[in-house]
């Protein structure tokens, strides 16, 4: 039985959930229970808290999770990130008074609140720069109007919350992260199916299905324009000067591919959503 922990609440929990029953896993019916138990698929789910599920693979006691990069480098935990999963990205940056630091080296000596400080102060000793690290639990862009701090690192998606606070983002990225499988044991049996299971979900939401038909003598240049993921399937139509093809293309590219195809020559070009994938 496959352990696996999943976040329970917030940011990256509701899309992790959602994976996992369009990867034909149990979800969770109650929204209090901490357990779900899958035996058709042979894995038992735990719903923890994001920032804890680092330190539950990391220990075995969970055999695999889903959690932000983040979260797993701030955790020092030993398990490893073994696919990235694509959803729940943010950059994790410095931010201070706008004109107060203008780099990292500004940052020396000067009060930082953060709520991970292992993922700072790791980024920080790398670059040379000794700053007193105060650790918090949340809201950490009122530290410095409220006098606790010089500067703050966090997680930025939109940037919003650091404007409201009279801060503007400064030094380098810290980080890029999104949520992430994470395993100490990468090896074991399971996982593999569960990744491909996942990567199939990744697929079936990246990718859209183009079906289109061209004179024969444009495959060449059609075949430029959707090369699919191994190559486009091309099939014989009844005009056997024309050919029919069919190829996967990535969806936030679909109208472009059309238009070109179009222009091209293709005709009665069609797309369909991939419903599921093992690829
Ligand atoms: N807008 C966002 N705010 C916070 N975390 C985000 C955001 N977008 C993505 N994430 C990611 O979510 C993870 C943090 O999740 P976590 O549940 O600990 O915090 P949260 O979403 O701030 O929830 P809460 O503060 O209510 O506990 C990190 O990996 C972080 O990079
Ligand atoms: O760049 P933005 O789009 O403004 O988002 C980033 C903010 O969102 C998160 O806070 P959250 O709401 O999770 O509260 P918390 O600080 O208490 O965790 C994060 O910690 C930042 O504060
Ligand atoms: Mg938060």
């Amino acid at each position: 039985m496959l352990r696996i922990a999943v976040p329970n609440k917030g940011s990256l929990s509701e899309t992790a959930v959602e994976m996992l029953v369009e990867a034909g896993y149990a979800g969770r019916r109650d929204p209090r229970a901490l357990t779900v138990a899958d035996p058709r698929n042979g894995v038992e789910f735990f719903y923890l808290r994001p920032r804890d599920i680092a330190t539950y693979v990391g220990s075995g006691a969970l055999d695999v999770g889903i959690t932000g990069r983040d979260l797993l480098l701030d955790s020092g935990s030993a398990a490893v990130e073994i696919q990235s999963l694509d959803f729940g990205g943010s950059t994790f940056r410095f931010a201070a008074p706008p004109g107060s630091v203008a780099g990292l080296d500004d940052l020396q000596g000067l009060r930082v609140a953060t709520s991970y400080p292992g993922l700072v102060g790791d980024f920080l000793a790398r670059h040379g720069v000794t700053a007193t690290l105060i650790r918090l639990d949340g809201a950490v862009e009122s530290a410095v109007r409220l006098g606790v701090a010089d500067a703050v690192a966090d997680v930025v998606s939109t940037g919003s919350t650091l404007r409201a606070q009279g801060l503007e983002i400064v030094g380098p990225v810290i980080l890029e992260s999104t949520a992430v499988l994470i395993s100490a044991q990468p090896e074991l049996t399971g996982i593999a199916t569960l990744q491909r299971r996942l990567q199939g979900v990744l697929v079936a939401r990246q990718y859209v299905l183009m079906d289109y038909d061209l004179p024969a003598e444009l495959l060449e240049r059609a075949t430029a324009i959707t090369p699919g993921l191994e190559s486009p399937t091309v099939s014989p139509l009844a005009d056997g000067s024309w050919v029919a093809v069919r190829a996967m293309v990535p969806r936030d590219e679909t109208n472009h591919v059309m238009d070109a195809l179009y222009e091209l020559g293709a005709r009665a070009i069609l797309v369909s959503s991939i419903h599921a994938a093992r690829i």
